[in-house]
């Protein structure tokens, strides 16, 4: 596999009490890929998600990020790093307008002191219009820029799931993760959501773990896919290996 590494976990794991919701989760991700991590219901999926953005401290093992160390690192560390994630439940300021949204995870890396931010100093100003135009940019990648004044909560459902992304593609992150981003949609939102999804990789360069139940969406545009079952790796490689790895059928069927 070419390409630098972007993420890379070394016998992650975390157990709550006695159970052990992921144990020995060993992946290497490379740039620019787009890896699958799908498996059963409970498999530990949105459990590893957690893990790697520092909602949840691992009990066994290690996370590195563009070979870094990521130790006790809390969320916001985690996106500053350039680690962003999107919900299996949609989480945007709903009351807020979609263009709010996106500028608000600009919001991130803005430089300006806090004292010109109140004063609302020029060097505020010049910094306030760079992110503005910043998330209209970004709006119109996902065909939303006439969608900028809307409130984030009256967006179709697929157009929130987009807003999501978009919003996470605001920070600045070099790795997605994307948990169930078809989840609710139909056949064309779907295809339009793969659509996106392709083409925000091509168009910025980033890597991207996906968690998707959509087996025509993982199949079709995952290079790689990893398996989870009961918290641990059954299985991992192309779509045509999972597909026909009996283990992997095994754990779908309840075998
Ligand atoms: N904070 C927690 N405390 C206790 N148990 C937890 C916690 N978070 C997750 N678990 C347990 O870890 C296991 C894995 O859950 P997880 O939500 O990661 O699965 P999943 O693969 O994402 O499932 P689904 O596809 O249904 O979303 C489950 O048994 C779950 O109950």
């Amino acid at each position: 596999m070419s390409g630098k590494t972007v993420l890379k976990t070394e016998h992650l794991g975390i157990a709550f009490g006695g159970l052990h919701a992921v144990t020995d989760f060993n992946v290497e991700i490379h740039e620019h890929e787009l890896v699958g991590l799908i498996g059963p219901n409970g498999a530990g999926k949105t459990t590893v998600f957690n893990l790697l953005t520092g909602v949840y401290q691992p009990t066994e093992g290690a996370i590195l990020f563009d070979g870094q160390v990521m130790l006790h690192k809390k969320p916001h560390q985690m996106a500053c790093a350039g680690i962003a994630r999107t919900f299996q439940n949609i989480r945007l300021f709903k009351n807020l307008s979609v263009l709010d949204n996106v500028k608000a995870a600009c919001n991130l890396h803005m430089n300006y002191s806090v004292f010109s931010g109140i004063l609302r100093l020029p060097s505020y100003w010049r910094e306030e219009a760079q992110i503005d135009k910043q998330a209209r940019e970004l709006l119109a990648v996902f065909h939303m820029e006439d969608k900028a004044d809307f409130v984030a909560a009256n967006l179709p459902y697929g157009q929130q799931r987009k807003l999501e992304i978009a919003r996470a593609l605001a920070t600045g992150a070099t790795l997605l993760l994307l948990d169930e981003p078809a989840a609710g949609m139909n056949p064309t939102e779907t295809a339009e959501l793969m659509e996106t999804i392709s083409l925000i990789r091509e168009k910025f360069g980033v890597t991207i773990l996906l968690i998707e139940h959509d087996m025509n969406l993982v199949m079709n545009i995952c290079e790689r896919i990893v398996v989870l079952d009961y918290g641990e790796i059954i299985a991992a490689g192309t779509p045509q290996e999972i597909a026909n790895d009996p283990k992997v059928i095994g754990a779908y069927l309840g075998e």
